[in-house]
């Protein structure tokens, strides 16, 4: 029976990457993705942006929206401090599934709760479901017409501080006009664009980090 690109890239993975090691899982993701499939993780030129924005906000508490294969979950927890969580949300069941492997093979389970569900229906489950009050880190890469949805559900919710910084992958390409439009414009938060490229391609994408100003 044929495989889905899930499924190739997680034993790309089982089969590459050393058990244990999240920075070769990283790379056996990314070989995958430049040599068999493309693949649409955050990747091996935005993830260094990534990695910084996250090393620099050193989060306590950090949130996923788009798990997908669990490429970023891993970026994300791999730099988290002991202690600390990242909470990850994927509403395919079978994506989670394959991101739960990829993140056993990183040996991150311990610092990653990957939460099944659309985010719509979970964040407001959030404080209750893990006792916290507001996301230090919020990192959007789902379906790119939710980021604005997800963004004023998370004000509604106050789970955002003064402080808190959200980081949007695909902001060019594909797209999240209506998003830009309001963390660029809301005097609520202090925006700013990452340049780069769509991963593994020449084409123009970047990274808009927004900062809540309360
Ligand atoms: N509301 C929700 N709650 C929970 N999980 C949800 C969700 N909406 C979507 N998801 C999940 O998040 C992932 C979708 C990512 C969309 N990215 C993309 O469409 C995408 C496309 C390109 N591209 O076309 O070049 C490049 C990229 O970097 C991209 O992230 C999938 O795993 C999907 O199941
Ligand atoms: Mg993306």
């Amino acid at each position: 029976t044929s495989s889905t690109r899930p499924q190739r890239l997680l034993r790309a993975v089982q089969r590459k990457a050393t058990k244990g090691d999240p920075q070769s899982v990283i790379s056996a993701i990314d070989y995958f993705c430049r040599n068999s499939e493309w693949a649409m993780n955050v990747g091996d030129e935005k993830g260094p942006i990534l990695d910084s924005v996250v090393c620099e906000v050193s989060p306590a508490t950090a949130l996923e929206l788009g798990t997908y294969c669990g490429y970023s979950s891993v970026r994300i927890a791999r730099l988290l401090p002991v202690g600390t969580k990242l909470i990850t949300l994927e509403f395919h069941p079978d994506y989670a599934c394959i991101a739960r492997q990829v993140i056993q093979h990183a040996g991150l389970e311990d610092k990653i709760f990957l939460v099944e569900g659309a985010s719509g229906d979970l964040i407001p489950k959030m404080a209750d479901m893990f006792g916290i009050s507001t996301f230090d880190f919020v990192f959007l890469d789902h379906w790119k017409d939710r980021y604005l949805p997800d963004l004023k559900l998370l004000e509604e919710c106050q789970l955002l501080r003064k402080g808190s910084v959200l980081l949007a992958d695909n902001v060019i390409c594909p797209g999240t006009p209506d998003y830009l439009e309001y963390v660029r414009n809301s005097p609520r938060y202090e925006s700013r664009y990452f340049q780069s490229h769509l991963e593994y391609t020449k084409v123009e994408d970047g990274l808009e980090k927004s900062v809540f100003l309360g």
